[in-house]
């Protein structure tokens, strides 16, 4: 069981700018499921996801890996001993537990835990590729040429599963939405002052797009189908064929 994240519970001088420390690293399970609505069943879904699309003798990647729930769901439900899970993170504290994790599993699906940036790897033989709330963490500029080398190293028929934190598409819906989500954060167990400094640190360090700049950039990286296949408030996943 992981401990209980009070990061932000008491206050801070100065927020300094969120990042994914060993600190964050120690509470990361508790914090993600009170603070991302839905990620349970997200992690759940990218296991049957898996199930339909995973050929054998194909690579799967996890990109921004953290501590690799989202591979261990995918070890758990193919469990081919012909395909190759690739985990990458470019934290040293999330890799290293990460590593610890993945090797209390005796699945015959092999992961190689990786750090590096995602931004440096090449793609080849994907059947596979998740990017559960990554990509919302690269500055934007990086964000279309990632998904263009995606698509290049997936298989015919391969699959992107992308999900991300939201902007609405109205101002007045967004600042909606964004109260509802923190009020699912208060009922979760967060204080007002541990959302209102979690916000802070995440400023400019989580930024989030539009459905239709994620549609957009899925056609630019040469997907020809995607869709949304979970949304919980301002939190959505989708999925992208090649
Ligand atoms: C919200 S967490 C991802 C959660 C995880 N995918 C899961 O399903 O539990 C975002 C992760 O992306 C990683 N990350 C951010 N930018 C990265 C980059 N350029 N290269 C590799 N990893 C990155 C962070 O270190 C962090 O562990
Ligand atoms: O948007 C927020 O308020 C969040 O806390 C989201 C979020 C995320 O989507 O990755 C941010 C950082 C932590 O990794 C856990 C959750």
């Amino acid at each position: 069981m992981s401990k209980s994240d009070n990061i932000y519970a008491t206050p801070l001088e100065e927020v300094s700018s969120f990042s994914f420390d060993h600190k964050v690293v120690e509470v990361f399970p508790d914090m993600i499921k009170r603070s991302v609505p839905g990620y349970t069943a997200i992690i759940d879904g990218i296991g049957q996801i898996a199930k339909k699309y995973v050929h054998p003798n194909t690579n799967i990647y996890d990109l921004g890996c953290s501590l690799g729930a989202a591979t261990l769901a995918i070890r758990q439900s193919v469990n081919d001993s012909s395909c190759k899970v690739i985990a990458v993170d470019n934290s040293s504290a999330m890799i290293e537990r990460c590593r610890l994790i993945q090797s209390g599993y005796n699945f015959d699906m092999r992961v190689d835990v990786i750090e590096a940036d995602i931004n440096d790897l090449t793609f080849e033989n994907a059947s596979l590729v998740v990017l559960n709330f990554t990509l919302q963490f690269l500055p934007r500029g990086q964000r279309l040429q990632l998904l263009q080398k995606i698509h290049q190293g997936l298989n015919k028929n391969g699959v992107l599963v992308l999900s991300e934190k939201l902007t609405m598409s109205s101002d007045e819906l967004d600042a909606h939405i964004i109260d509802i989500h923190h009020d699912f954060k208060k009922q979760n167990g967060y204080s007002d002052m541990e959302i209102a400094q979690k916000r802070a640190a995440l400023e400019n360090v989580l930024i989030p797009d539009t459905r239709e700049q994620h549609y957009t950039r899925f056609q630019k990286s040469g997907f020809s189908q995607y869709d949304t296949w979970f949304q919980h408030y301002n939190f959505a996943s989708f999925i992208a064929v090649k």
